[in-house]
């Protein structure tokens, strides 16, 4: 069993195009976990995290009517079947595995990989992650990519909660990993290069992304970002399911 994001009371598994990093652009089916260890100010998915009852802070705070979540109401438990069934009737062979933060229930996804390779095994299956959990062998053996973002502190969350070095090791020496980096100033490409060196992670196998959730917010930013990546040798990554749709959910 594991713990989906719900919307519109259902399990959050929809189909798209990656909008984000590596595969920007590929049609996708996205399966959004619920449960997060971080609790980063500014994330677009603090409906799997920010539950009522909890002291974190979050940039949408200021917003007349926003308010932490019903743990709840916000989760919907799924069977390892009624997961490959709706994915299977989507027909998409790239499947994004996200959340919050999909490794924190690792254990449970063992089993949902073994069917899902079992009922298809052209599927190609990556992950969003944050780079604080070590995958463990039964899930990396079941899995093709990882898309690591390692959170600078322009997410407010403490280093040491964002910081695991022996899991960012880990996902250097994969060659299924890249890193995307969320950037908000200019500010955070020392701490961007602090990590990728203390890791010996290739310059190529970096993307910047601007934070933002909107048009505006991401245009704003782009440029010196780009030029970053044109300095460096990164890649830029943009969020093309914002510029498509703006910031809603299941997209
Ligand atoms: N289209 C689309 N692409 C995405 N790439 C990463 C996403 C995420 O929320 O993890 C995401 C998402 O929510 N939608
Ligand atoms: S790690 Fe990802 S899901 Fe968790 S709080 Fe940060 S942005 Fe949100
Ligand atoms: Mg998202």
């Amino acid at each position: 069993m594991l713990k989906l994001a719900k919307l519109n009371n259902r399990p959050e598994i929809f189909h798209s195009i990656q909008g984000e990093g590596k595969n920007l652009g590929k049609p996708s089916v996205f399966i959004r976990l619920s449960l997060c260890n971080l609790y980063c100010k500014w994330c677009d998915t603090d409906y799997t995290w920010n539950w009522e009852g909890t002291s974190y802070a979050h940039n949408n705070d200021a917003l007349p009517g926003y308010h932490k979540f019903a743990k709840d109401e916000m989760m919907a438990l799924l069977s390892d079947d009624e997961i490959n069934a709706i994915v299977t009737d989507y027909n998409c062979k790239n499947l994004v595995i996200t959340g919050g933060e999909p490794l924190v229930q690792q254990k449970s996804l063992i089993s949902l990989l073994q069917l899902l390779r079992q009922t298809n095994p052209l599927y190609h299956i990556e992950y969003e992650t944050n780079g604080t959990f070590i995958p463990l062998p039964e899930v990396d053996a079941l899995s093709d990519q990882y898309n690591v973002s390692v959170k600078l502190s322009n997410s407010g969350v403490e280093y040491n909660e964002r910081v695991v070095p022996e899991a960012i090791s880990w996902f250097a020496t994969s060659p299924k990993s890249n890193f995307k980096f969320v950037v908000d100033t200019n500010d955070d490409l020392n701490e961007v290069q602090q990590i990728i060196t203390d890791h010996k992670i290739s310059n190529e196998a970096v993307f910047l992304m601007p934070q933002g959730s909107s048009v505006e917010s991401l245009q704003q930013k782009q440029n010196w970002i780009v030029e970053l990546c044109k300095q460096y040798n990164y890649n830029y990554s943009d969020r093309l399911h914002i510029h498509i749709w703006g910031a809603k959910r299941g997209i």
